[in-house]
């Protein structure tokens, strides 16, 4: 490793441990038994204390490290003082080892863009589906994702007490993948994941267009990109607006890491540059392999039934 190591590491390393805070921020609050949920825009769109720590404990950590960084994150907060306690101070001495792809070494704090999602799946973290949450935070630089951390706070909770429980993966395109092996659904069965929480008759639609041999329904949209990289799933098919940014960014790195892609139902690629709409409007679709097989079959109703982003 060099002496100092290129920004772009530097946040990743501090990401990976702030996501772990997070983590343990979203298991304190349910074992507290006071998840403080309120609605947003209805009943399927739910916030919890979980969220609003969360969220300010890796905001606050990652600007007081990283003061010209812009960092997007899902829940709009009144901006107030951070207690000391949220802040994780940490980094990952792991990823301070690994050198930085060539490309992204020069890259400058000003050029950098993070999405937060603070927790990823809370209307299944209300409802006890626990292994569905995720705290998602992705590194864009030119719109692209460039880096993505996933903390999953329960992995492991249906091994009952006495488990260690959580685990966080990372990726970088250029770099690879950590925190989990990597699998593929075997020959050529095509194993559709979709939302549980968020469906309609054009969403269902367009997952039986994929002739799939079966459907995975799970919440929340790490934990849908999880399934395709630890073989579970062939394809995430998201036919509707919904999932926004801070849901795919990270998500997105991490597969591109492993040869993967994330797209609108067209195949076209999302931007995440600092100024770009939040919602991805056009859809969700991501594979690890075959992602021109999927993107043929999506039938024009559907599409005409998407704006275009
Ligand atoms: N119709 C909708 N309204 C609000 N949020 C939606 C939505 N469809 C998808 N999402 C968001 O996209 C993410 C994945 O959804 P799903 O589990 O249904 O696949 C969730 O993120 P959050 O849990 O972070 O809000 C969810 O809220
Ligand atoms: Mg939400
Ligand atoms: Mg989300
Ligand atoms: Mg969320």
């Amino acid at each position: 490793m060099s002496g100092n190591p290129a920004v772009v590491m530097r946040l990743v390393a501090s990401a990976y441990t702030v996501a772990e805070k997070a983590g343990a921020i979203v298991r304190r609050v349910l074992h507290s038994g006071e998840l403080g949920i309120v609605e947003k825009t209805g009943a399927n769109d739910l916030q919890t204390l979980a969220d609003r720590l969360a969220q300010q404990s890796i905001c606050a950590s990652l600007s007081k490290r990283f003061p010209k960084i812009t960092i997007i994150g899902e829940e709009e907060l009144p901006a107030e003082e951070v207690t000391e306690d949220l802040i994780e101070n940490g980094q990952a001495e792991e990823i301070l080892q690994k050198s930085c792809p060539a490309e992204y070494s020069g890259l400058k704090e000003e050029e950098l863009v993070v999405w937060v999602d603070p927790l990823d799946g809370t209307k299944e973290y209300t409802e006890g589906l626990l292994d569905n949450v995720t705290v998602l935070i992705g590194v864009a630089y030119g719109g692209k994702p460039i880096a993505g951390i996933i903390n999953q706070p329960f992995y492991n909770y249906q091994l009952g007490a006495g488990a260690s429980l959580g685990r966080t993966i990372w990726g970088m395109p250029g770099l690879g993948a950590f925190g989990f092996q990597l699998q593929e659904v075997q020959g050529d069965t095509r194993i559709v994941t979709t939302t549980r929480s968020h469906s309609n008759n054009v969403v269902t639609d367009c997952v039986a267009a994929m002739e799939p041999h079966e459907v995975v329904k799970v919440g929340g949209a790490g934990n849908k990109v999880i399934q395709l990289v630890e073989g579970r799933a062939s394809a995430y098919v998201f036919a509707s607006p919904g999932c926004k940014k801070w849901d795919t960014c990270a998500a997105e790195a991490i597969l591109h890491a492993v040869g993967g892609k994330l797209t609108d139902m067209r195949g076209n690629p999302y931007r995440y540059d600092a100024n770009v709409k939040h919602m991805n409007s056009a859809g969700v679709l991501a594979t690890l392999r075959n992602h021109e097989y999927y993107v043929s079959r999506v039938p024009q109703s559907v599409l005409q039934a998407l704006k275009s982003d």
